[in-house]
């Protein structure tokens, strides 16, 4: 199978529990829930997308994909190597060859998801992130990292999903400080959820 890809970088987790770890970014074009254009935005299945994944390069194959991410890595040994897989909707494409690749290459893989596709097995870390009104198929996890507030995706509702960690991700855009002062609330009277800040906005990376 070919992969498309928006790209491919290396810089440090920005999000999430593994936030602060070295990894390479693999960002795939296409999502099933929104075009990526801006025009289509207030009609999208989720609406607050802070990413341009529209077009890019297509790899012929897994192996020479997997060879692009390896040579993203940022020093000569592969020691700790981590890919975090992206997007636009890694379901759409993300598959047990492209896994095999990387995994021979040493890569830890990550996912980055919106939850509502199906995954092929192997995945070493899975971060499913909820849009509202949209169906959730993987349903367990390493961690539920929701964007918060959505109008439809109560916090609550996920609590019974077999995850291991649960964040809050404030809103990025205009809302920006209201929406962190909103999920550190929560959190502080919601102790099972952790407050996860993009670390590589605040930083200036990519
Ligand atoms: C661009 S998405 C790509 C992966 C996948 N499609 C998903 O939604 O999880 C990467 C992460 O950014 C989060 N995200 C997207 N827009 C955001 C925003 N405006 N503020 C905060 N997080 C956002 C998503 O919820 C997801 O956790
Ligand atoms: N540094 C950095 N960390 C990230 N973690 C998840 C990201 C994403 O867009 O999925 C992301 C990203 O775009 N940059
Ligand atoms: S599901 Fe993910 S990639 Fe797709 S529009 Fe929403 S945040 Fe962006
Ligand atoms: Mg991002």
């Amino acid at each position: 199978m070919s992969y498309l890809v928006r790209e491919i970088f290396a810089s440090l987790q920005g999000e999430g529990v593994q936030s602060g770890r070295v990894a390479v970014f693999l960002r795939f074009a296409e999502c099933n829930l929104w075009s990526g254009r801006e025009a289509d935005r207030a009609t999208a299945r989720c609406r607050f997308c802070d990413t341009d994944f529209v077009g890019g390069e297509r790899f012929a194959d897994a192996e020479t994909l997997a060879d692009a991410v390896a040579a993203a890595w940022p020093v000569a040994d592969s020691e700790n190597r981590l890919a975090v897989v992206t997007g636009g909707e890694p379901g759409l494409q993300l598959d047990e060859a492209l896994i095999a690749a990387l995994h021979r290459r040493g890569f830890a893989i990550a996912v980055e998801t919106n939850g509502t596709l199906p995954l092929p097995p192997g995945l070493d870390w899975i971060c499913v992130s909820p849009k509202a009104g949209n169906r959730l198929v993987v349903v367990r996890g390493d961690e539920l990292k929701l964007v918060f507030p959505q109008d439809g995706a109560d916090p609550a509702e996920f609590e019974s999903l077999a995850f291991a960690h649960f964040l809050l991700q404030p809103m990025d855009g205009a809302e920006r400080e209201a929406n962190t002062a909103a999920a550190l609330d929560y959190c502080l009277s919601h102790p099972r959820w952790r407050l996860g800040l993009q670390l590589h906005k605040s930083l200036g990376l990519r």
